[in-house]
């Protein structure tokens, strides 16, 4: 009780009962409703919040810095990284110390660097998917197409285009590769591997009974597929695979597989809802002026390279800021002596985190109207140090993504080969409550897991 009335977090503001429990904070998690709460908090308590015992979360680009920038990478990760080992095994995303994650970016950094991105075989394999995509569209017309499932088919095979090339994925034309995004895309798992984490001990205990209410995480078509494709050794110079399996890095067969099945996964839904949920925002007539906008830059710069397109990168920009699709919090520790973060002492030890979504939406000097989706405020050449500074949706410093300049290039091809043909409308069977964000263990989907919008050739619309 001493220890809990003199803990230095105590002066840190928060809701009365974060003193004692971490169960209120659990209660949203368990109701996929965590990132709304914190921001809530945020709300009501400013940009440090104590939101459990030994958490705290911050909202301001100074914590950015501190917590995930200094030192290059910031602060270790904590153990709630342990949740997304694959096969058993650590990656790049799972190691929790400097050391052991720089040895491993060490060895593929490489395949992420634009430079590698941008190389013809690399870009047009994005194209050429990007075709298929508006080729499904084209044959909606008429009717309407379920953009959640068929976006997240195009992150699935742009994905496994740059880990394995030429046996990356078809999954926008072929129905068994499609069979294997959705074992991903649609896992169910939350509860189950939150239970695990919290409580070992219990999740051990009711072994199969726990089953009945909170399904486990099985993918067994793509476990299967990512072992036999990094058997094959015909891979294409700038995938990763090609990377991993060079002589000189000591990775076992099963180090390798785990490294791209965390790879693969976490360029499937992150680039399909990122997409997802910005084709939505744009399709509102709210937003109908920012699509024509959008529509007259790529038709009167038909030739233009899609990264010399100002207005294409301020849509992406803003739906990234908005609509993050890892929006919730990236947990760390405090370091031995403790630190200082916006003016709190935080023990050792003490987990600290920032989230996208408050980042990007508590700074009303920096992002006025913070809630609205305002592509131009992206062009505006005053505050563009200040924006930069904020925008968290590739997390920042050295653990930042390494998929970033991938995911951008994704993004945006898929939206010059869409709005340069298309107009597109919300399906009226749509209803706002299936694009309510539902957290999963550390990225958002859109609730109803569908998107319906009908895709109208601009020709049809007098190409206006
Ligand atoms: C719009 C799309 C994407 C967004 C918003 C995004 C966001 C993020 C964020 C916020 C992190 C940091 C997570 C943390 O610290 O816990 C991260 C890490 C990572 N991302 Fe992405 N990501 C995207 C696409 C991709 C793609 C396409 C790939 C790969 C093909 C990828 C691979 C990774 C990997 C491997 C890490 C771990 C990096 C490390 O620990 O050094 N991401 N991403």
């Amino acid at each position: 009780l001493r220890q809990l009335l003199s803990s230095p977090l105590n002066k840190i503001p928060g809701p009365w009962h974060a003193k004692f429990t971490t169960l209120v904070l659990k209660w949203h998690e368990f109701r996929t409703n965590r990132t709304r709460y914190v921001h809530h908090l945020h709300l009501k308590y400013g940009r440090a919040v104590r939101i459990a015992p030994n958490e705290v979360i911050f909202a301001s680009a100074a914590a950015v810095k501190e917590i995930y920038c200094s030192g290059g990478s910031g602060y270790d990760k904590t153990e709630f990284y342990d949740m997304f080992k694959v096969y058993g095994k650590r990656t790049m995303f799972t190691t929790l110390n400097k050391d052991d994650h720089a040895k491993r970016k060490r060895i593929l950094a490489d395949r992420y660097a634009n430079t590698n991105v941008v190389r013809p075989q690399s870009l047009d394999g994005i194209a050429d998917r990007a075709g298929n995509f508006v080729k499904t569209c084209f044959q909606s017309v008429g009717g309407s197409l379920d953009l959640y499932v068929r976006l997240h088919s195009y992150a699935f095979d742009c994905v496994t285009h740059h880990l394995f090339h030429p046996n990356g994925t078809d999954s926008l034309l072929n129905s068994k590769d499609e069979e294997i995004m959705r074992e991903v895309t649609f896992d169910d798992s939350l509860q189950n591997r939150l239970f695990q984490y919290y409580w070992p001990t219990a999740h051990k205990l009711m072994g199969k009974v726990l089953y009945l209410f909170a399904k486990p995480r099985e993918t067994p078509l793509a476990d299967d597929f990512v072992l036999d494709t990094c058997a094959l050794t015909d891979t294409a110079p700038f995938t990763l695979l090609n990377r991993l399996q060079g002589p000189n890095y000591n990775l076992d067969a099963l180090d390798v597989a785990a490294e791209c099945l965390d790879h693969m996964a976490a360029g499937i839904d992150t680039t399909g809802d990122a997409l997802c949920f910005l084709m939505w925002e744009l399709s509102q007539p709210r937003s109908i002026h920012y699509q024509r906008e959008l529509q007259r830059e790529l038709l009167t710069n038909a030739g233009a390279s899609f990264d010399k397109l100002p207005y294409l990168d301020a849509v992406v920009m803003e739906g990234l800021r908005c609509f993050p699709p890892i929006p919730m919090s990236l947990p760390r520790y405090v370091p031995a002596g403790g630190r200082t973060i916006d003016g709190f002492f935080l023990p050792p030890g003490t987990t600290v985190s920032c989230q996208a979504l408050s980042v990007h939406k508590m700074d009303g000097t920096v992002f006025p109207e913070p809630d609205a989706f305002r592509p131009e405020r992206w062009l505006e050449p005053k505050g563009d140090a200040e924006r930069k500074r904020l925008f968290f949706a590739f997390a920042n410093g050295g653990r930042g993504c390494v998929g970033k300049h991938l995911a951008l290039a994704e993004m945006k091809l898929l939206l010059r080969a869409v709005y340069s043909r298309f107009t597109t409308l919300p399906d009226a069977s749509m209803t706002a409550a299936d694009m309510d964000m539902s957290d999963q263990l550390i990225s958002s989907r859109p609730a109803g897991q569908r998107c319906l919008l009908r895709f109208d050739p601009l020709e049809a619309v007098g190409g206006d």
